[in-house]
């Protein structure tokens, strides 16, 4: 018997091993590994999707088998190591395989579920019901379409088995098809049939003409149309005459195309020199080397990583260079697509669905042999890797967090492995984790101590907020920082300022009763947004109009508290009038390509300042900013979750590293409310070393990572009591299965209780050396599967990045 086991789209426990199904004998030859397909699944036998992971064509099997219904592919989707790397990445972060499959395809490749009505016997049924179907004998069916009284007789005639209901597989992997045209006639019979065309036919000649000059050449009718000046009315009579074929063709959508100049290698300094013959070293012999390159901000790491991807290329292998989603800069693409040109697939956010998939199917037909990407590229199907990189390599980005909640660092580790190439780790702020595996010695470490041109890294300096509010009564700017944006105003340098809240005011307090209104979906203050007039909800998105009223005591006396970025521009609009000011957060940014064009606009010396949250801290090089201000350097430094200092450093020193990149030197002024704090006095140094070892000594005296393991395990559910229930039940099992060792922090609700209706427990466990941990982890995922279904999720979240 032909045999093939399909994981099937069914994210449960229990169908998280694969299916055997019967290849019937017209897909015999065509059936590969990896393949997606479409099979009956359950009593219903209702049409799913699967994925082919193995194929046994004499295999034996007790009992009745389905057969496949149909293929998705002609070829494979994935290869054998991204299957392989499925099953791994299942287990390590405790989730489903088909979980992790379709989190490495691009989502139009997600197939889609669409609930068809059959009607199987037309005899004696009501007209309104055959009216649904028109001349079908199938249509499309959603079930909220139709009023209670014609589901009625739909679930009725069911029962007759007069109407049945099935599922159709919709494919939304759909590649861009244009009409392309190749000319039919030879040089020769283009010049004879010049003879016969009237005088006055200008199109027809002119169509002659392009035969007698490009005889052989396929090209895009819209290209003829534009290039050519011919009508498609003309090239439709050419068809029609036999001088042009016709036919659809397939097209990439490429979303750069021409917009990039090319550039070329720099010199590299000493230490970029040594660095890039260091890793390229581990290239050329294919070891699965993993380096730590620290290099303070404006080191040059962005020339290494190209240089290096550069021998990796001369080799003949390919290289996947990895950054958070928010350093896809403009200038970060015309860095790459400059230097490797069409070889490059850019795969990230910005792009449409459609974009993505083309993007994806350069690299699957070995089309693009360097991929660039955010997060989910690490799944780009290349082969023959020669160096994978990871750009800012500490960023919380890179680890996901919905299922599968896995961290790319350890994804991009068994592709470096099964690749034997190296995994370049860079960032100015490196994580604790990763440099303390480089200090001992799992990590190579090469450091690039100095920016480029030997300039200086920028002063800072570190305002105390408390005083400034008592002597000026200024919460906002401070008076130093106002007079250096003045005087830098004056010399037309450019400015970047950091507040890291968006909206204008964070909530809104009745001075009367103290009431702050809440979101009613969840457990957090709504903040004020005065572009649309209404008060939002970051997490849930729920929106309602600005009261003028307390809800609860119905008292008139309403203030607004905190500022956000939108309050912010305002007063700063106020102070400086003459300034053009640019605003990049969340809400500027929605839009497709307005991150790209706020930051051409300021790149382009159209704006004196650029106002952000952090999303302005990374990777921007713009030679003529030399002063950055941090408004208020706090709002990190107060969540409730042990990274807090260090994730501070890290964005003060990243933000202050946007100052001083070039000739001119840099300022940074940092405001705060806690002056004396380690982050900041470190960030100030800009001295990484240094905290690295201040941070070690706090994380080792209080049992965290890097010298503890931890692992998240929350309930979810929208009655407060059984979600809590829930996790004091998970407790007593973890108490009796795990060693005294593993210390237990909770059960205790989340930092934010309450999200999108949804009640929060959490059970946080740190432990070391703890064998039992997987078979418990793994017990508990099997035990509570069950309580999904009414609405009970229990999920778990290895090395988990939120604390909260
Ligand atoms: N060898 C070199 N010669 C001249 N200029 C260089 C050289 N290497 C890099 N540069 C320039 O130095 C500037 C800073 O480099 P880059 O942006 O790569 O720094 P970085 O280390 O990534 O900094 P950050 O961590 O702050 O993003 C860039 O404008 C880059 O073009
Ligand atoms: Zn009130
Ligand atoms: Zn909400």
């Amino acid at each position: 018997m032909n045999l093939a086991k399909v994981i099937v789209d069914v994210p449960t426990m229990q169908t998280n091993e694969p299916y055997t199904y019967l290849v019937p004998d017209e897909l015999n030859d065509k059936l590969q590994k990896g393949m997606r397909v479409i099979v009956p699944f359950g009593n219903g036998g209702r049409k799913i999707q699967g994925i082919v992971w193995d194929i046994d064509n004499n295999g034996t099997f007790d009992g009745e088998l389905k057969e496949i219904s149909g293929l998705l592919d002609l070829d494979p989707v994935l290869n054998t190591e991204l299957l392989d790397m499925s099953k791994w990445m299942a287990e390590k972060t405790y989730s489903f395989q088909i979980s992790c499959i379709l989190t490495m395809l691009p989502s139009v490749m997600r197939a889609k579920y669409q609930k068809q009505l059959v009607l199987n016997d037309s005899s004696e049924i009501d007209d309104d019901i055959l009216a649904i179907f028109g001349d079908d004998n199938v249509v499309d069916f959603d079930v909220d379409e139709y009023p209670a009284s014609v589901l009625k007789k739909i679930i009725q005639y069911r029962k007759e088995n007069k109407l049945s209901v099935e599922y159709k597989v919709s494919d939304g992997a759909k590649a861009k098809k244009i009409y392309a045209i190749k000319p039919n006639l030879t040089t020769e019979q283009a010049k004879e049939e010049l003879t016969k065309v009237r005088k006055n036919s200008k199109n027809l000649i002119k169509i002659l003409d392009f035969i007698i000059n490009h005889n052989d050449k396929e090209i895009a009718q819209r290209k003829l149309v534009h290039d050519f000046d011919i009508p498609e009315a003309a090239i439709k009579s050419a068809v029609d005459k036999g001088w042009f074929a016709r036919f659809l063709q397939e097209e990439y959508r490429n979303p750069y195309q021409g917009k990039i100049g090319t550039n070329k290698p720099l010199k590299l300094n000493d230490d970029q020199q040594s660095a890039v013959d260091r890793i390229s070293a581990a290239t050329n012999r294919n070891q699965d080397t993993v380096f730590l390159l620290e290099g303070v901000t404006g080191s040059g790491k962005t020339e290494v990583y190209l240089q290096s991807i550069q021998k990796a290329l001369e080799l003949g292998k390919t290289a996947l260079m990895l950054v958070p989603e928010i350093s896809l800069t403009p200038q970060m693409v015309k860095r790459v697509k400059g230097r490797f040109g069409n070889r490059v697939a850019m795969l990230h956010s910005g792009l449409s669905n459609g974009e993505k998939y083309d993007e994806w199917r350069r690299v699957n037909n070995g089309e693009a042999d360097v991929v660039v990407g955010a997060r989910s590229a690490i799944f780009a199907p290349l082969d023959n890797i020669g160096i994978i990189i990871m750009d800012e390599e500490h960023e919380a980005s890179y680890k996901q967090d919905d299922s599968p909640r896995y961290h790319t660092r350890d994804v991009a580790k068994w592709r470096a492995s099964f690749h034997n190439c190296p995994l370049v780790l860079g960032s100015a702020t490196p994580s604790l984790e990763s440099r303390a595996r480089a200090t001992k010695g799992v990590y190579q470490l090469i450091k690039l101590p100095h920016r480029i041109n030997n300039q200086s890294l920028p002063e800072v300096r570190v305002i105390d907020m408390k005083e400034e509010v008592k002597n000026s009564g200024q919460e906002d700017f401070s008076s130093e920082l106002l007079s250096a944006i003045n005087n830098r105003l004056q010399k037309h340098e450019q400015i970047v300022l950091m507040l890291n809240r968006r909206g204008y005011s964070s909530f809104v307090m009745c001075r009367s009763c103290g009431f702050v209104l809440h979101c009613p979906n969840c457990d957090i203050s709504l903040t004020l947004h005065m572009d649309s007039r209404t008060m939002k909800c970051h997490y849930c998105g729920h929106e309602e109009p600005i009261p003028n009223k307390c809800k609860n005591c119905g008292s008139k006396k309403i203030r607004y508290y905190g500022t956000g970025t939108q309050k912010v521009q305002e007063k700063l609009q106020s102070l400086v009038p003459n300034a053009r000011i640019l605003r990049m957060d969340v809400d500027t940014t929605r839009r497709k390509g307005s991150h790209e064009r706020i930051l051409q606009k300021f790149g382009n010396g159209e704006a004196d300042i650029l106002l952000g949250t952090q999303m302005i801290a990374k990777g921007l090089d713009f030679p003529n900013v030399t002063l950055v201000g941090v408004l208020n350097a706090d709002t990190s430094l107060d969540l409730p979750d042990f990274r807090s200092s260090e994730r501070t450093f890290n964005l003060l020193t990243q933000v202050s590293g946007r100052a001083g990149r070039a000739e001119k030197k840099g300022l940074v002024y940092i405001q705060t409310f806690n002056p004396d704090h380690y982050a900041i006095r470190l960030a100030q140094r800009q001295d990484y070393e240094l905290f690295y070892r201040k941070e070690m000594n706090v994380r080792h005296q209080t049992n965290y990572p890097p010298y503890y393991f931890t692992v998240k395990i929350s309930a979810s559910d929208v009655n407060e009591a059984k979600a809590a229930a829930k996790m004091y039940e998970i407790a007593k099992i973890l108490k009796a299965k795990l060693s005294d060792q593993a210390i237990m922090l909770g059960p205790s609700p989340s930092s934010i209780l309450k999200l999108k209706n949804k009640y929060y427990y959490q059970i946080i466990i740190k432990y070391k050396n703890e064998p039992n941990m997987k078979p418990c982890l793994e017990y508990i995922l099997n035990h509570y599967q069950k309580d999904a279904q009414k609405g009970l999720y229990v999920n778990i979240d290895p090395d988990p990045l939120n604390f909260m």
